[in-house]
């Protein structure tokens, strides 16, 4: 310190020893405000400096080595080196300092001198508990990448898919004039006054069925026989239905005059070459992939289907199809998963259940991550024994983001983010699982995909039954919403009963300090679809 401090020109410094990587820069900030707060008192009201170095303190702790120092004292600081014992601390008693009091965790200032460690206190330092589901969802989607990959599909294969790139028509359409009627094409101003009683005789010179195509040149007193949709020849400027003609083959009366333009689609009238016609990032339905396919497209460029792996756990679950041992129970998690998945246009790459290991799930998520975009896992992320998705969180090197939502079922998901890939591991009770992938992983998947049809999408309702508990935390139960009103179906609302969700198309969405809800409450639901 001694040496920098002979070096800078600055008036001040700021220290910060090398082993601390996981101080927060906001805190370094803090450090600077305050000392330019110092300066600001000193000039305004003529205070006294209160010291010339100022150090961060967090809980009892005070580090002399993040701090803001004056550089004017280098030669006390030789002082100390050459007669003391070259302490900063005792340094610092002899010049004075102030503190500056942080209020983060104790992790955040950790000296860290190898990876093992440094990864270990990541984790625990970033960790935020009981967090509220919109700042769960803020915090995932923070850690979702946008995916940027593309691909090329046929236009039978584009459905449901988002192009990647805008598309321009580089034909017209239709490309000619074409008839929408099967009749006659011929010039308006000769059938003007055509009637019943006094027909006007044309002299008819070929018949253009659709899909040919005529160079003839229509004169007055001519028309050409013409079917639905074939291209009009030159010189006619509309077309006669055969209702209303002798339907005659060389010659034709007809009975019933039009006006210009009647019966005549013009060229470019669905689209004109040159227009953009659709989008980058638009969700490619059957109306778009009809228009690409007007357009002659017979391929899209579109975004790659987002990778999506699902791993469940638990001892307890057995696969089905297999025999029940005692105190077995089937896994419903991965099946629900995987189909609500596929459900939204989703092929999850990798399904599987991994036993009550932290090691084992450790190298799972880690095998999962080289292969995943997202993560989802279910079962051991509440506080007991078993409960191994915390510790094998740790085992995979991931940064744990936060752990808990204030809300009822579903509390104990836990989110981290495994080599760079977003692991949203959900509660192991089958409803909180399917409540949290509503609230929590439709957002990434619409944020990864650019799928803005895959956000959750909440509207109003009015209970119809009465959901009789009242709910100190936000809660959500599942309903069956019709016309607006929302009924309850029958059976329980555990968390850990799927069968009542059967029928069910929304997620209720109590406010905390509800009481009993009574029909006719108004109440926000989040559409199940
Ligand atoms: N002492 C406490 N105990 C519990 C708390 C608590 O705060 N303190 N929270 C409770 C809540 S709320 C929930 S939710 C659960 C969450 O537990 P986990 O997420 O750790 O899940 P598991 O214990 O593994 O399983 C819970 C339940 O679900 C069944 N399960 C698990 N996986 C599947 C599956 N794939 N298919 C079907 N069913 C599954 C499992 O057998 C359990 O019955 O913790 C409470 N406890
Ligand atoms: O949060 Mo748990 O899913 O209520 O039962």
């Amino acid at each position: 310190m001694e040496s920098c401090m002979r070096q800078v020109k600055n008036r001040r410094c700021l220290v910060l020893s090398v082993d601390v990587p996981l101080i927060p820069v906001k805190e370094l900030v803090g450090l600077v405000l305050e000392t330019m707060t110092y300066d600001r008192n000193v000039v305004l009201h003529q205070e006294k400096q209160q010291s010339r170095a100022l150090i961060l303190q967090h809980g009892e702790r005070q580090e002399p080595l993040i701090g803001v120092y004056d550089t004017n004292m280098a030669d006390e600081m030789e002082r100390e080196i050459l007669q003391g014992k070259g302490s900063v601390f005792a340094f610092l008693r002899t010049v004075g300092y102030g503190v500056y009091k942080s209020h983060r965790a104790d992790a955040c200032f950790s000296n860290i001198n190898d990876k093992a460690r440094y990864q270990q206190l990541q984790g625990e330092k970033q960790i935020m508990e009981n967090v509220e589901i919109e700042q769960a969802q803020k915090l995932i989607l923070e850690r979702t990448k946008i995916l940027q990959e593309t691909e090329l599909v046929g236009i039978l294969d584009a459905g449901g898919r988002i192009l990647a790139q805008d598309m321009t028509a580089e034909i017209d359409n239709p490309p000619f004039n074409r008839s929408p009627i099967d009749g006659y094409a011929c010039k308006s101003e000769d059938v003007k006054q055509a009637s019943r009683e006094h027909p006007v005789y044309l002299q008819v010179l070929e018949e253009i069925d659709a899909g040919h195509y005529s160079e003839v040149k229509v004169g007055k007193g001519q028309a050409v026989r013409i079917m639905t949709g074939a291209a009009i020849p030159e010189g006619c400027d509309c077309c006669i239905m055969q209702e209303h003609t002798d339907y005659g083959d060389e010659k034709a009366a007809v009975y019933e005059g039009v006006s210009a333009w009647t019966n005549f689609c013009y060229r470019g009238e669905d689209f004109k070459k040159g227009t953009l016609m659709i989008k980058k990032d638009t969700k490619l339905g059957y109306v778009e992939t009809g228009i690409l396919a007007s357009m002659g497209c017979a391929e899209a460029v579109v975004y790659r289907h987002p990778k999506v792996s699902v791993l469940t756990t638990g001892d307890e679950v057995t696969s089905p199809g297999q025999p029940l041992q005692p105190g077995k129970i089937y896994n419903s998690n991965l099946t629900m998963l995987v189909v609500r998945l596929r459900e939204l246009g989703i092929r999850p790459v990798l399904a599987k259940t991994i036993s009550d290991d932290p090691e084992l799930m450790g190298k799972a998520l880690k095998d999962a991550a080289a292969q995943s975009d997202l993560i989802i896992t279910t079962g051991g992320v509440s506080v007991g024994k078993k409960d191994i998705l915390h510790k094998a969180v740790q085992v995979s090197g991931s940064e744990r983001v936060f752990w808990r939502v204030i809300a009822k079922p579903g509390t104990p998901v836990l989110f981290s983010v495994c080599e760079g890939v977003p692991v949203i591991s959900l509660s192991g009770n089958p409803f909180g699982a399917a409540a949290n992938f509503e609230m929590l992983i439709r957002p990434a998947l619409a944020k990864m995909t650019r799928d803005e049809s895959l956000n959750p999408v909440v509207s109003q309702a009015v209970m119809a039954d009465p959901f009789f508990k009242e709910s100190k935390r936000r809660r959500f139960i599942r309903g069956i919403l019709k016309d607006g009103q929302v009924y309850m179906p029958s059976g329980l609302h555990s968390s850990g009963v799927l069968s009542s969700l059967q029928g069910c198309n929304c997620i209720v969405d109590i406010p905390a300090g509800s009481g009993a809800l009574k029909p006719g409450d108004p109440v926000k639901v989040v559409l199940i679809f």
